[in-house]
């Protein structure tokens, strides 16, 4: 039971970034080290296939177990040496055998593959291949208009995916609509748009699922003030547009005069006409003039360390070298642009996002902020998503290839915190993770000291999916 225990231990610690698998195994004093070691790697190296069988198999809902336990569980169970511990464990995941091998078996079937380690083979789709994301410009059309003109160009439409899983499992001209984001239709990785007619007509977006996140989360109103604070070339801004329905106001600025060239050709075919681009500092913004008076809603997708993009790199993101003079000089930029964004007075809500996989450059801005700013607060996106931020920032989402199968991606959402005595402040938090970030807002608000506000399970106005 203590190798298990260790070695979930282990992968959680991983995933938070708190050391390298060799060094944490190494502090761990476990007395078999060399077996730990090798079951934290093996199952590391398995991971996406062991969470497809625990999710097909809704493994953790039967037994209680968290995820990285039924991990390496899983992994001994059917791909290791056989369940090493005795006891109540070993009887648990006896009794569900069968139910897990048979779902390995239909990974191996659905992949065309006969052994397990073929799972890990280049061509296998755990490899870095994120599928082919194509967003419907609802400006332009319906997601249904576009999946009917699919079809008769040959396409075959698989329904709503309902699993992670599915999102790989597309080939040739077969494709689905997301799992979360309904405006989202996928395709097989190898799948290329960009000289079809919805493309060229702006019908379609070719965007990552993980890029079209901090908009669809923003979710800003019909007719509302809105800013893009770093905008160019300009993807998420025609996303936003999209969801105001064109209506209201929606200020783009950006620094970089020829991206956002682009930004105006590409805005111009999506068919975006609520925007007002500036070729301008967004720190230089003046939040109180009374053009923006009126903002309630700030995207703020500052130039980050980018390494999150696979395109980008040979190999896994997550293992890239880090130029720490580098990611500091980001990181202060993009924490100036946050507590800058937060001065506009009618401000309710701001998504933060970058493309990098570097704390950093993620919670540590968010912290950071917070602590600054305790008048606003997280809130605790999309619970069903995978990948959390590290600990304790868990209420913002972490995107990857190989859980997410996207491009490395962080969100958070900061929401100004109702004022005391309202009702939320009656709620009791939901975990000492959302109690951390609170905690540092007590200085301010005295009443929260006996009683902190609740940090909101975001409800969305209207169903996406
Ligand atoms: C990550 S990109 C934005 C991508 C964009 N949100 C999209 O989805 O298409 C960051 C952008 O920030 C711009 N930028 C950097 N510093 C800036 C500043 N001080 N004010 C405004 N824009 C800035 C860069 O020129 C770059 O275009």
């Amino acid at each position: 039971m203590a190798l298990y225990m260790k070695a979930a231990e282990i992968l959680g610690k991983v995933e938070q970034k708190k050391g390298a698998v060799k060094t944490l195994v190494y502090e761990s004093k476990f007395q078999n080290i060399k077996q730990l070691f090798a079951l934290v790697c093996e199952t590391q190296k398995y991971s996406p296939v062991l969470q497809e069988i625990i999710e097909n198999t809704r493994l953790l809902k039967h037994t209680n177990l968290r995820q990285n336990l039924a991990k390496v569980l899983v992994y001994d169970l059917l791909i290791g040496q056989g369940i090493k511990c005795g006891g109540s464990w070993k009887a648990m995941m006896l009794k569900h055998r069968s139910r897990l091998q048979a779902a390995l078996a239909r990974i191996k079937v659905k992949r065309k593959v006969s052994r397990n380690q073929d799972l890990l083979s280049p061509s296998s789709h755990y490899k870095n291949e994120i599928p082919r994301y194509v967003r419907v410009n609802t400006l332009k059309t319906t997601v249904e208009d576009v999946i009917d003109y699919l079809k008769r160009e040959g396409f075959s439409y698989q329904g709503k995916a309902s699993q992670l899983g599915d999102l790989c499992s597309l080939s040739g001209k077969t494709f689905m609509n997301d799992l979360h984001l309904r405006d989202l239709l996928v395709f097989s990785a190898k799948m290329d748009f960009h000289n079809h007619y919805l493309y060229k007509a702006g019908h379609i977006i070719l965007q990552d699922k993980a890029s079209c996140l901090p908009a669809y989360l923003l979710d800003p109103p019909v007719g509302g003030h809105v800013i893009d604070a770093c905008a160019a070339p300009g993807n998420k801004t025609s996303h936003l547009a999209a969801i105001m329905k064109n209506k209201g106001k929606l200020f783009a600025f950006d620094l970089d005069t020829k991206r956002l060239s682009t930004m105006s050709t590409l805005l111009l075919r999506a068919g975006v006409t609520c925007h007002q681009l500036a070729n301008e500092d967004f720190l230089k913004v003046d939040p109180l003039s009374p053009a923006y008076k009126e903002v309630t809603h700030i995207l703020l997708d500052p130039s980050c360390s980018g390494s999150g993009m696979v395109c980008l790199h040979d190999g896994n993101p997550e293992e890239q070298e880090q130029d720490p003079e580098r990611l500091k000089a980001l990181a202060g930029f993009q924490l100036r642009c946050l507590n800058h964004a937060l001065k506009f007075p009618k401000l309710q809500h701001l998504v933060y996002s970058t493309c990098s996989v570097h704390p950093q450059e993620n919670e540590e801005v968010v912290s950071a902020c917070l602590e600054k700013n305790s008048d606003f607060r997280l809130v605790h996106l999309l619970p069903e998503w995978p990948e959390r931020g590290c600990d304790p920032l868990m209420q913002c989402l972490r995107a990857s290839t190989t859980k997410t199968f996207t491009h490395g991606f962080f969100v958070a959402m900061l929401e100004r915190q109702a004022t005391p005595n309202t009702e939320s402040f009656d709620k009791k938090p939901a975990s000492v993770s959302e109690l951390f970030v609170e905690e540092k807002q007590t200085e301010v608000f005295v009443e929260q000291q006996l009683q902190p506000p609740a940090v909101k399970k975001r409800k969305r106005k209207k169903p996406k999916m």
